[in-house]
C-alpha cells in the first residue's frame, strides 16, 4: 500500500469569476518529494494556501492520513504536522538563528513539554532547536543574529524552523527563488535530505532542481493538472512540452 500522507481531492478555489484551483487532486507520500510545475497563474501557491490552511476550499477535500483538513485553520493543521517554509515572514531578525529555532520547538510543544520539570523542558527544548539546526545545515551559525545570516541560510532557518515543529509534510513554495547557484545547491541538498520520513510537496520554478529532486511531478496549468507521473514520464509528454516546457528538452 502506497504511504500516502496527504491528499487532495478535487481541489477547488475560485476568486470571483476565476477558478484559481480548479479540481486538482494529488497525493504527497512519506519518504517523496513531489513538485508541482506550472507556467505562471497556474495556480500552484492557491494551491499550496489550500492545502496549508491560509486560504479556505471552495470545493473538495485536503486529507492528512485519512483525516480532512477541510475546516481546519493553519495553525491546528501545524500542530497536526502540516508545515510550511514562508519567505522570511516567521523569522525575528533580532534574535539569533538558534533562538528562533527555540521558539519554533516551544510552539510545537505546547502543554507536554509545559508539564515537565523546567530544567528538563529546557534541556530538551534546547536539544530539539539545536538538532533542527544541524538538520538545516545550520549547525555552525547558532548564535549568529538571523538577519546577519545570507539570503540563502535565511532559507535554511525557515527549514530549520518547520523541522523544529516537528512537520512531517512539508509545503516549499520556491524555496529556491532569488538564489544564487551555490546557495540553490545547499537548499537541493537540504530539501533533498528532508524526505527521510517525511512528505514534501515542493513548488519551484528552477527546472533543474526540479529534475534533480522530484520523486513525482505534477503540472498544473489554468487550475488543473495537466500531467502528473514520474519525472521522466512527464518529461517525454507531449502535451506537457507543447503547454509548458516548449518543444526543447528541459535539461
Ligand atoms: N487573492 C487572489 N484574488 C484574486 N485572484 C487571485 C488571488 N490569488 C491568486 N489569484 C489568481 O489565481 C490564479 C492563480 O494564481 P497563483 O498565484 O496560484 O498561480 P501560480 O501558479 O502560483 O503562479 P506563479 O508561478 O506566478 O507564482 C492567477 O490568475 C491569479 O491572478
Amino acid at each position: 500500500m502506497p504511504d500516502i500522507a496527504l491528499r487532495a481531492e478535487n481541489l477547488e478555489r475560485r476568486f470571483g469569476g476565476l477558478r484559481a484551483v480548479a479540481g486538482v487532486s494529488l497525493d504527497v507520500r512519506r519518504g517523496e518529494i513531489h513538485a508541482v510545475i506550472g507556467p505562471n497563474g497556474a495556480g500552484k501557491s492557491t494551491l499550496i494556501n489550500l492545502l496549508s490552511g491560509d486560504l479556505a476550499v471552495t470545493a473538495g477535500d485536503i486529507l492528512l492520513d485519512g483525516r480532512s483538513l477541510r475546516r481546519l485553520g493553519p495553525d491546528r493543521r501545524g500542530r497536526l504536522g502540516i508545515g510550511r517554509a514562508y519567505q522570511k515572514t516567521t523569522i525575528f531578525g533580532a534574535s539569533s538563528a538558534f533562538e528562533n529555532a527555540r521558539l519554533a520547538v516551544q510552539a510545537r510543544a505546547g502543554r507536554p513539554l509545559a508539564l515537565w520539570p523546567r530544567r528538563r523542558a529546557e534541556q530538551a527544548t534546547d536539544g530539539l532547536a539545536e538538532a533542527a539546526l544541524a538538520a538545516a545545515g545550520l549547525a555552525a551559525r547558532g548564535g549568529i543574529r538571523a538577519d546577519r545570516l545570507s539570503h540563502g541560510e535565511q532559507r535554511q532557518l525557515e527549514i530549520a524552523m518547520v523541522v523544529a515543529g516537528g512537520a512531517h509534510v512539508l509545503l516549499l513554495d520556491e524555496p529556491l527563488a532569488g538564489m544564487g547557484t551555490e546557495e540553490a545547491r545547499t537548499i537541493t541538498a537540504l530539501i533533498r535530505s528532508l524526505k527521510a520520513g517525511r512528505a514534501v510537496l515542493l513548488v519551484e520554478h528552477d527546472m533543474d532542481a526540479v529534475f534533480a529532486l522530484a520523486d513525482r511531478l505534477t503540472v498544473m496549468a489554468d487550475g488543473r493538472v495537466i500531467a502528473s507521473g514520474s519525472p521522466q514520464e512527464v518529461r517525454r509528454d507531449q502535451h506537457v512540452r507543447t503547454a509548458y516546457l516548449g518543444h526543447g528538452d528541459p535539461g
